[in-house]
């Protein structure tokens, strides 16, 4: 049978073993110390996402490239930019901003992303994103021009997680930003997992091993960790 790594993701959920993503954001990484990096992230950790809000063009292929040779852990894109796209990772996260009102994070780079999908073997996770505050201004926040959900709307939070679901998305990601202040509350983390069946993302701002359990007890079944390991090691000169 054809490899999904969507079904590995619903085999963790079934089994309730909890999955830990490290992100990578190809401007803040040194290709040439990969190893050091895998060395040095959790020895727990069951994927990599690759992306950024804002990245040069190509950079991403090369990390993706990069890692590739000496990991077999999956390799996600979590692009900001349909750009980011390379068909030498495993898996395209085809997100779509659920939060905002700017139909080009809706619609606009789905559509411009497809020229850049033919002829790729990466499998397609449609993916609602829903940005929430943090606490700080985030760069997605400023990238997309759209405001975050406050932490106090969650009604609206589940709803939109909902609506995520009836429109085809596969997976949730709560997200409370790259650096935010603080992550997302525990109990919206629960009230999310309650409504919908589908497996649920969360990241922006968890730091700790406490904040990460806290997150795992919730129902979060994936957590997502970036800013923390940035300083394992800083790209030459970008
Ligand atoms: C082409 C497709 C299907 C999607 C790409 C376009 C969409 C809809 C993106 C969603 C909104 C967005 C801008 C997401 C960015 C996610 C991301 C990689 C965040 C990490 O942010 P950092 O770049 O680490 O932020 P800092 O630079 O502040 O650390
Ligand atoms: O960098 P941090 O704050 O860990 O956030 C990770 C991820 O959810 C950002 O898109
Ligand atoms: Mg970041």
């Amino acid at each position: 049978m054809e490899k999904s790594f969507y079904k590995d993701i619903l085999k963790f959920v079934a089994s309730g073993e909890k999955m830990l993503s490290i992100l990578i954001d190809p401007d803040k990484f040194a290709n040439t110390e990969v190893e050091t990096f895998l060395g040095r992230i959790p020895k727990h950790t069951t994927h990599l996402f690759i992306g950024g809000s804002t990245v040069a063009n190509g950079d991403t292929e090369e990390t993706v490239r990069a890692l590739k040779q000496k990991t077999d852990l999956p390799l996600f894109l979590f692009p900001g930019d349909y750009s980011q796209i390379t068909s030498f990772a495993d898996v395209l996260l085809f997100l779509t901003l659920l939060s905002g009102r700017n139909a080009e994070y809706l619609i606009g780079q789905q559509v411009k992303s497809i020229a850049k999908l033919k002829n790729t073997s990466l499998e397609i996770i449609p993916t609602g994103y829903i940005l929430i505050d943090g606490g700080n201004s985030s760069s997605v926040s400023k990238v997309t021009a759209t405001d975050p959900i406050l932490q106090t709307e969650v009604e609206t939070i589940v709803n939109t997680a909902l609506a995520g679901k009836y429109m085809g998305s596969k997976l949730i990601y709560l997200e409370a930003g790259s650096g935010a202040k603080f992550p997302i509350n525990p109990e919206i983390i629960s009230k999310v997992k309650e409504a919908i069946e589908i497996p649920l993302i969360v990241g922006g701002g968890i730091k700790t091993e406490s904040q990460k359990q806290a997150a795992f007890q919730a129902g979060a079944d994936m957590v997502v960790m970036g800013t923390i390991f940035e300083s394992i090691i800083s790209p030459p000169s970008k």
